[in-house]
């Protein structure tokens, strides 16, 4: 090592209270805290940037520098203006491997090489900081035990509702509260394009292209429009708030693709909008062994609700706790900038804990609660049916309502021509009882289609 000099903040009685940086023969302080940083797209980008723009404030919030010392990226060759060409790298995984570097930050993406990337920078005792939602829904697990194992923290504020805090608020504020709901809007892409066709009347297309160029949607905006991106989401959140283990595959996942004009007029027609939501939901204590059910759909919602005025690439998460009540987060869901205020906030956490040799929380899942099958989850529905306009129609529909348990809170029947419309919102139903019904409407003669159903939630 070097003969460097330290200097510290000395207290009266001579202690030193904390360590100054130590100068080494290669001009480097020995106390710096060295950051390496794997993708520079939207959000990898905005966090290099930032990181040199606000490394004064950074340093002095940690009480150490940070230095960017490499940036992996998949061609070196790109023109990336205001970041230094010398740090950027193609071998991510000799990046991670330095010794040398404290803190990974990851927004590549995606499963590998992320997951693998991680891992060696945690097996050399690095901290990390992910947005990664898609890996940590698979296979959080694996990372949590390598960390610790590593005694490092593994730190993911941005992997859900961009710069909302609702990651930290779960983790720590709300830690000693029992969370019993959390009813989110997590993809601003999906709520984007919802709220301009409930606005301008938009076409699909066009709003997604848009919300690509805004830098909103992942690199396949399928995993947007089909859910994928808010269900590893909502087991990311309901992992947290339920102290268990929820992975992607335990969500229950429709996206919306089919969400058609016609059902965005319905939800008008009865002072709805259509929202996607992630719902995550501690079964009541009076029901027996307590189960968790974490689902993601479209849903109508009324006009008066929280949620409903959530707008453009926006994200609100609703909680509501045992001890605390109904809380609100809402902000900046997604995009470059507000993304890489969250994972900065999460990089002088760690960093700062690094500091003090200390590490945050790491995963708690003792509660271990099963997860519910969606069939068992109760709501209430909408549903729209072209039928015959013949005498009896409307009591033999309701029949089968009947048969299946389904209670019908009200009718609407629009004539059209030889035809009618009928629309039918139900009392709360369970899952299964709803697809049942269903199955029978279509098998009736006088039911030409069962044109949409959609779940009511919020009421
Ligand atoms: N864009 C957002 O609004 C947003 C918000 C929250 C979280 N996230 C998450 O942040 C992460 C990054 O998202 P993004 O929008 O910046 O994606 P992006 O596609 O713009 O950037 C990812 C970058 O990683 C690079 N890359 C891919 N493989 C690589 C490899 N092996 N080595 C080095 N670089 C590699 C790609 O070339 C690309 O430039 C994802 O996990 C995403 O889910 C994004
Ligand atoms: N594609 C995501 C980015 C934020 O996680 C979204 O649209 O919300
Ligand atoms: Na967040």
């Amino acid at each position: 090592m070097t003969s460097a000099t330290p200097t510290g903040v000395l207290r009266g009685d001579g202690a030193v209270l904390a360590t100054g940086p130590e100068t080494s023969p290669d001009g480097s302080t020995a106390t710096t805290l060295r950051v390496a940083l794997l993708g520079c797209g939207v959000v990898g980008s905005e966090v290099a940037r930032l990181l040199t723009e606000q490394a004064v404030d950074l340093q002095a919030r940690v009480g150490r520098p940070l230095e960017l010392v490499g940036i992996a990226v998949r061609r070196g060759n790109r023109p990336r203006p205001g970041i230094d060409p010398a740090l950027f790298t193609t071998d991510a995984e000799a990046l991670v491997a330095r010794a040398d570097v404290d803190l990974v930050i990851e927004v590549i993406g995606g499963i590998e090489p992320a997951r693998s990337l991680i891992l060696t920078a945690l097996g050399h005792g690095a901290s990390v900081v992910t947005a990664n939602k898609a890996l940590l829904a698979q296979d959080g697990a694996t990372l949590f035990a390598a960390a610790a194992r590593a005694e490092a923290d593994l730190y993911f504020e941005a992997a859900v509702a961009g710069a909302i805090p609702i990651i930290r608020p779960l983790r720590e504020s709300l830690v000693g509260d029992e969370i019993t709901s959390v009813i989110g809007i997590v993809n601003g892409t999906t709520n984007f394009i919802l709220d301009k066709m409930d606005t301008d009347g938009a076409g699909f297309g066009d709003t997604l292209t848009e919300a690509q160029e805004l830098g909103y949607a992942e690199a396949d905006p399928t995993a947007d429009v089909e859910g994928f991106d808010a269900a590893a989401k909502a087991a990311i959140l309901a992992s947290l708030a339920f102290h268990t283990r929820v992975t992607a595959a335990d969500v229950h996942r429709e996206g919306i693709t089919e969400v058609t004009s016609t059902d965005i007029a319905s939800a008008k027609a009865i002072g709805c909008v259509v929202k996607l939501l992630a719902i995550c939901q501690l079964s009541d204590e009076a029901e027996g062994e307590r189960t968790v059910s974490v689902r993601v759909h479209p849903a109508m919602i009324p006009r008066s609700h929280p949620l409903a005025g959530v707008g453009g690439a926006y994200n609100a998460v609703f909680v509501e706790s045992r001890s605390a009540g109904r809380l609100m987060f809402y902000g900046p869901g997604a995009g470059g900038s507000p993304t890489a205020s969250a994972v900065l906030g999460d990089l002088v956490t760690v960093a700062r804990n690094r500091v003090r040799g200390a590490v945050g929380p790491g995963e708690s899942s003792y509660a271990a609660r099963p997860v519910a099958s969606i069939g068992t989850v109760t709501t209430r529905y909408h549903l729209s049916l072209e039928v015959a306009d013949v005498a009896g129609v409307l009591a033999r529909i309701a029949q089968v309502f009947a048969q299946h348990d389904v209670s019908i809170q009200t009718v609407r029947q629009n004539g059209r021509g030889e035809d009618a419309q009928l629309v039918v919102v139900t009392h709360r139903a369970t899952d299964a009882a709803l697809s049942a019904t269903v199955a029978s409407l279509r098998e009736l003669d006088m039911v030409r289609d069962v044109t949409s159903v959609m779940r009511v939630e919020g009421e």
